[in-house]
């Protein structure tokens, strides 16, 4: 997948392409079906695929402070859309200026000038440009002007509850990490580095990997939970910061399946491999200030089972699964150890099953 920042990324002879649009924050199961809709048509009409997405998430420079917690940190996001088997990635940085576009400088500007944009692919709910003053009607009324066409896809669904970044961080602020990931599609995951605690984990019989994540990371409610870990992931995200933009030349002469085939042979793209890095380790996760030990700081921290290795440092990601309990107060330490040993008894228990929650974890 080529990825570019900002619109002068865009190569000048650009052709043809099958546009999608939206800040895409979980790739969640809405995000997937409107982006695997993209790639379909791109596909059958043998034109590449691309996403555009902004970066910081719009609502922060639109009311400062206000930024939503993040579900998917940019590097993950920008796997998670490369999976989905999209051509190319389009992020605009979002500023204060950018936002002033109005709806048809933005079609004109973005959609027709830079990504010349047969079909434009679309949530039934999408609005665009200064105030959100452009939707699905109007981008219509511009495609007939402009000569691109447009697709409006039907909101996914699970029950009554129509799937929405906004929808899965309530759940995940809530502690509700199950609900979470079947909205998701797969467990929500918090990615960082490890960094030094108080030391006290490995006195307790039970060392904990303390993960720094980035700044708006959004983090499950306090509590105790079962969840896959992968150490050494490779996303080279800075915390709360852009990820590693990777420039890859294709000929462009032929998007279709065929032509991929052909340029890549089966399989992923060598820059795509691993990019979801695989959670194989079974980790017993504590989110919370440490209340036995009056503790102030709020920490995610996780024992990995059958794991020991000093992994201070290094980047790791943590899936959560399952919800196993609240915090807890203890007067003594034996009740909280016994209590861990549970935790990451159960925690065996949810992740070894062959099938188990999460088990594709990706
Ligand atoms: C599975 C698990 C469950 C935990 N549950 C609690 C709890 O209920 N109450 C509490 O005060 N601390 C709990 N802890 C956190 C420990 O207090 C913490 O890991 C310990 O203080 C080590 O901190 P350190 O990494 O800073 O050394 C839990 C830790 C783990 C791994
Ligand atoms: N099974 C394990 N799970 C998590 N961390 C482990 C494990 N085995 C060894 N470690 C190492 O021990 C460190 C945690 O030990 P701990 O006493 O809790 O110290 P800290 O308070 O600095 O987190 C981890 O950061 C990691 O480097």
């Amino acid at each position: 997948m080529l990825r570019w920042r900002g619109l002068d990324s865009v190569p000048g002879g650009w052709g043809r392409s099958v546009v999608t649009i939206g800040v895409f924050d979980g790739v969640h199961r809405g995000h997937q079906q409107i982006i695997g809709h993209t790639v379909k048509r791109a596909r059958e009409t043998g034109v590449p695929a691309v996403v555009m997405t902004f970066d910081p998430h719009p609502a922060e420079v639109v009311r400062p402070g206000s930024h939503p917690a993040v579900l998917t940190e940019p590097g993950r996001k920008a796997d998670l859309i490369a999976g989905l088997g999209v051509d190319a990635l389009c992020v605009i940085p979002f500023t204060l200026d950018f936002s002033k576009l109005s709806a048809e400088g933005f079609v004109h500007d973005v959609l027709v000038d830079t990504l010349h944009a047969s079909l434009v692919v679309v949530g039934e709910n999408f609005r665009f440009g200064h105030k959100a003053a452009g939707d699905v009607d109007l981008l219509r009324r511009l495609g007939r002007t402009f000569g691109f066409g447009v697709e409006a896809a039907p909101l996914v669904s699970g029950g009554d509850t129509v799937f929405s970044s906004t929808y899965i961080r309530s759940l995940i602020a809530a502690g509700d990490v199950g609900a979470a990931a079947a909205a998701l599609g797969r467990p929500h995951r918090l990615e960082g580095v490890v960094v030094r605690g108080d030391q006290r984990g490995r006195q307790l019989g039970f060392p904990t990997a303390n993960l720094m994540s980035g700044q708006y990371a959004a983090v499950p409610a306090d509590g105790v939970y079962a969840a896959r870990v992968a150490i050494g992931h490779p996303t080279p995200t800075r915390p709360g910061a852009g990820f590693a933009w990777t420039e890859e030349r294709r000929e462009r002469s032929d998007w279709s399946d065929e032509g991929r085939r052909s340029r890549e042979g089966p399989g992923p793209a060598p820059a795509d491999a691993g990019a979801s890095g695989s959670a194989d380790r079974m980790g017993a996760v504590s989110v919370g200030t440490n209340p036995t030990f009056s503790g102030r700081e709020r920490r995610v921290e996780a024992f990995i089972l059958d794991f020991d290795a000093d992994i201070y440092g290094e980047r790791i990601a943590i899936d959560f699964v399952e919800r196993l309990r609240e915090q807890r107060t203890y007067t003594s330490l034996p009740p909280l150890v016994e209590q861990i040993n549970d935790d990451v008894a159960r925690t065996r228990g949810l992740l070894s099953e062959p099938g188990t929650v999460g088990e594709s974890a990706g």
